[in-house]
């Protein structure tokens, strides 16, 4: 699904009404009644009967006018507030007029108590896509008071204040709202950590916006969801054998964290490798030979740490970096496998796939030389402390976003900056972010998961880079989901991720 900018959303709007021959009224008619049906289904209950509709003067407050029109004929409890302002669009004096004379209007003014509901919710129409500047007086002030309320607030199209796709300043005045619910397309402004108490929970309504503008609308954002990954995993051929699913090499593990060798280990055959190796430390012998049984294992000369390079031919693809430690060798070995996956392809095995996690990202980012080494299309894994490290501090979400998207291209590599909606940048510029995942998963080890999830579909011969990449993340999400069904976010830890893989991804393949 695209994410669009707020200049391609109104002109998205504008596609629409023309492609289908209606009035833009019409189109708030229909914005009006699918947020008043999903409002129905929310707040059913009684006692959020009493519902105060705070109107700006552009079409964010006429939706609003439309919405408590809507909510009065459903018999909810519904005052009006209304922004000063010297004018407002046609859209809106259109549906101020048709607000029925039973529903009380008020005016807000800077100094006047808000008076909200105190059981009841507030819905903020103030302003939507159409905000061209920070909040300031009356405006500012209104919110100021509401956030201070704290009442349930259910901001439409955006929380007024934020805007869609770009930062605004600190401390500027933006309503805190508990539910968004918007329409068409998810918003950028959404996805980012920064804006997280401003949006709260989101969801997006579909309201038939022209679906030809959006397929021809060129936009670095998108948004992976259940739709773009049905049938992202190909089937698996009758007369496959183990070569026919590749063969991985993953290097991982020290003294005191042979766990995440364990755990990537596990989650690369639950991700339906044909074959793994893993290159440890001889203290984990034991314990990998024991947890792992499906797996082939070579150590290392040395005890607690990795410091060789295996072979690589059988390989096509290499992972490395849980529970390395950061141990000086590790350097030199991650330098040997860069060097060896550039090498001139006769004198290496073909397609040598990479995906460099944890502490193999943190070597990276105190010898930054050796990301000229990097190969093309190797998939990067940093949640954004070791992201930091690679590019140096971000000034804000946004800005992260861009070192992120140049990092890509300039390195033509993939890199996943892990989070909420984890963010895969591909060296063509794109942004992906991923929908599926919860915060029971922001516990140790669930990186190494994806990283040996990553390292099975990297090994995949049918999965381009970017597809294999976008297929990991998306299932190591729903496995989390689907564990925290189980177990409960609280309760969920990285190995119950492992065990639903297979459910996952049998949701996923191509039927
Ligand atoms: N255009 C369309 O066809 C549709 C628009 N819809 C709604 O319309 C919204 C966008 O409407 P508009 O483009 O009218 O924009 P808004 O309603 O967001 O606000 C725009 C108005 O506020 C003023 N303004 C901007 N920033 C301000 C600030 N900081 N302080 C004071 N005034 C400020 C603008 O000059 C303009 O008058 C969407 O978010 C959505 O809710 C929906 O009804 C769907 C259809
Ligand atoms: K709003």
């Amino acid at each position: 699904m695209k994410i669009l900018s707020a200049a391609q959303t109104r002109q998205l709007d504008h596609a629409t009404l023309q492609e289908q021959g209606i009035t833009s009224v019409e189109l708030m008619e229909r914005t009006a009644q699918a947020f008043t049906e999903w409002f129905l289904g929310q707040f059913a209950a009684a006692a959020a009967r009493e519902v105060l509709v705070l109107c700006g003067p552009g079409n964010n407050g006429g939706d609003g006018l439309a919405v408590a029109r809507l909510l009065h004929a459903a018999h909810y409890a519904v005052r009006v507030a209304l922004l000063p302002a010297d004018k407002q669009s046609a859209d809106w004096q259109h549906n101020r007029q048709r607000l029925p004379a039973a529903v009380p209007v008020s005016t807000l003014g800077p100094h006047g108590a808000l008076d909200a509901p105190a059981e009841g919710v507030v819905i903020d129409a103030l302003f939507g896509t159409g905000l061209s500047r920070p909040l300031a007086g009356t405006a500012a002030a209104v919110v100021q008071q509401l956030n201070q309320a704290n009442a349930r607030v259910v901001a439409i199209d955006l929380p007024s204040g934020l805007f869609a796709d770009a930062t605004q300043p600190a401390n500027s005045a933006v309503v805190h709202a508990r539910h968004t619910v918007s329409f068409g397309l998810p918003k950028l402004a959404f996805l980012l950590p920064q804006n997280a108490a401003f949006v709260g929970e989101w969801k997006v309504l579909d309201i038939g916006l022209s679906p030809s503008f959006i397929a021809e609308t060129a936009t670095p954002w998108q948004y992976t969801d259940v739709a773009t990954m049905a049938g992202a995993l190909p089937a698996r051929p009758k007369f496959s054998h183990k070569g026919t699913f590749g063969h991985a090499l993953l290097l991982a593990g020290s003294r005191g964290k042979m766990g995440a060798a364990v755990l990537a280990a596990g989650a690369c055959l639950r991700g339906g490798v044909g074959l793994l190796t893993a290159h440890i430390p001889g203290c984990g012998y034991d314990i990998f030979q024991v947890s792992q049984p499906e797996a082939m294992c070579l150590t290392d000369a040395q005890a607690d740490f990795i410091s060789e390079l295996p072979e690589l031919k059988p390989y096509q693809a290499v992972g490395i970096g849980p529970g390395l430690g950061q141990a000086e060798a590790g350097v030199a070995v991650l330098r040997q496998l860069l060097e060896a996956a550039n090498k001139p392809a006769e004198k290496r095995p073909a397609s040598l796939h990479l995906v460099i996690d944890a502490d193999a990202l943190n070597l990276l980012g105190q010898h930054r030389e050796l990301l000229a080494l990097l190969p093309e299309n190797a998939v990067l894994t940093p949640h954004p402390k070791e992201f930091e490290r690679l590019t140096g501090p971000a000034r804000d979400d946004y800005h992260r976003l861009d070192l992120l998207r140049d990092f890509a291209q300039r390195h033509r590599c993939l890199v996943l900056l892990k989070g909420a909606y984890s963010c895969l940048a591909t060296p063509t510029g794109e942004l992906h972010f991923n929908s599926t995942g919860n915060a029971g998963m922001a516990t140790g080890g669930s990186g190494d998961v994806l990283t040996g999830l990553m390292l099975a579909l990297r090994a995949h011969a049918q999965l381009s880079p970017f597809a294999a990449a976008r297929l990991a993340v998306y299932a190591h999400g729903r496995a989390g989901d689907l564990a925290a069904a189980e177990t409960g976010q609280a309760g969920l830890v990285a190995g119950d991720i492992v065990r639903f893989i297979g459910p996952a991804l049998q949701e996923l393949a191509r039927g």
